[in-house]
């Protein structure tokens, strides 16, 4: 390989408290994360939701010890990554690019175009693909592209998604197997998938793959356990009033308690790290619905982070890729057509005449709801839990 770099890509998380607020504005700012009909409104209502979420989230980043550890365990993947590629006799330098938090994407473009590389290998360390997600890390990439000759030289491949891999499954495999084996009886404990939401709308409207590869990604996992436990997926963390994919996790592990289920092992699969929503959200949130529903036994299977047969299967990825026909970029940060659907077309809204006055007329009346649940404290988003 010649001067190969490899960008992973992740979400990024508040390193401190006074990170929170920041944090959550750059998040709601983006488009692909809140959907809105008009530009103009995004900034003003991601300045809105962040500012009243704030108090909310950062309780909980003070109960996981004051911030996100995304960071630190990123930074550790892609420092085991350089150094299992280096140990195959590859020189390649490893990137960190965050989409909301530091080190920002943008930081990390910088860096690697002072490099001077040959190739450029784009890794979301997500699994899946959604359109939230590396969808939105491929949106910032394309507009970077598009602005700068340097970059539009440069030989890349991009991977979409990886969570059919044989090495993935079975590190995934082997934590979940570790779990069971210190139960005093592995074969009756209930295997509980669960994965980062989405609005329904994404999957249903979108046409974001997502659903369809969480799915065939836990029963990948199941048949490379090899094992006959009972399992469920389910969908967690959502947030605002529109429906998620279901079932959502607080009603699955009622529905489960119900049933007499009593050894819950509960497995994250849309993430590769620990951060809020496995420390915060599964640990103690989750644990309590389910120690208040009669569960007696609720164990969760640790993240991958830098676990040895993911890193080596990181590295399996990137030589793949390196090996792979680059791609010229050519306005648009898609993959080759053969490897995954990725989609290209921003999801539009008001498509016909009557629908845009409508979508105004409803943009107007939701933003004065909104100003009116400010001034007030009151209104259907603190009902919610949105605020
Ligand atoms: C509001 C919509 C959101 C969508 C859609 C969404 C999709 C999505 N997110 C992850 C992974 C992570 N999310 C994280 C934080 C986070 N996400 C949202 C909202 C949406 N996510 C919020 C409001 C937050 C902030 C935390 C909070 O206030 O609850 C993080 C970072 C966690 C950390 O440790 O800091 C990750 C990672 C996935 C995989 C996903 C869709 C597939
Ligand atoms: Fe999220």
């Amino acid at each position: 390989m010649g001067r190969v770099g490899v960008l992973l890509l992740n979400l990024g998380g508040p390193d401190k408290l006074e990170d929170v607020r920041p944090f959550l504005y750059n998040l709601f700012s983006d488009p692909e994360i809140i959907r809105l009909p008009f530009s103009w409104l995004q900034k003003p209502l991601a300045w809105m939701i962040s500012s009243l979420r704030t108090q909310k989230s950062q309780e909980n980043y003070q109960q996981i010890g004051g911030g996100s550890p995304l960071r630190r365990i990123t930074e550790e993947q892609a420092r085991a990554l350089e150094a299992t590629l280096k140990q195959r006799g590859h020189e390649t330098q490893v990137y960190v690019g965050m989409r909301y938090w530091n080190p920002f994407t943008e930081e990390a473009i910088a860096q690697l175009k002072r490099d001077q590389l040959e190739k450029l290998v784009i890794l979301p360390l997500y699994p899946q693909f959604s359109i939230s997600t590396s969808g939105s890390s491929f949106r910032l990439l394309e507009k970077l592209w598009n602005e700068d000759e340097q970059l539009q030289k440069l030989d890349y491949t991009v991977i979409p998604s990886w969570y059919d891999r044989p090495g993935y499954l079975n590190a995934m495999a082997d934590l979940i197997a570790r779990e069971l084996d210190r139960l005093p009886n592995p074969d009756d404990a209930h295997i509980f998938f669960s994965a980062h939401g989405v609005p329904r709308s994404y999957v249903e409207e979108a046409g974001d793959p997502y659903q369809e590869e969480i799915e065939k990604c836990t029963e990948g996992i199941m048949q490379t356990l090899n094992r006959s436990n009972q399992y469920t997926l389910a969908y967690q963390s959502r947030v605002g009033p529109v429906e998620w994919l279901q079932p959502y996790t607080e009603d699955a592990i009622e529905n489960l308690a119900e049933e007499g289920v009593g050894t819950l092992v509960v497995v994250p699969i849309s993430f590769v790290s620990e951060h809020i929503e496995t420390l915060q959200e599964i640990d103690m949130e989750y644990r309590e619905i389910a120690q208040e529903a009669g569960i007696e036994h609720f164990h969760r299977v640790p993240a991958l982070n830098t676990h040895p047969m993911f890193i080596e299967d990181l590295a399996d990825l990137v030589e793949e890729a390196t090996k792979a026909p680059s791609l010229s970029f050519d306005g648009v940060m898609h993959p080759p057509k053969k490897t995954k659907f990725y989609p290209q077309e921003r999801w539009e809204w008001g498509l016909t005449a009557s629908a845009e006055t409508w979508n105004g007329r409803l943009a107007m009346l939701g933003f004065l709801a909104l100003m009116a649940e400010l001034i007030t404290g009151y209104g259907p988003l603190h009902f919610v839990g949105l605020l």
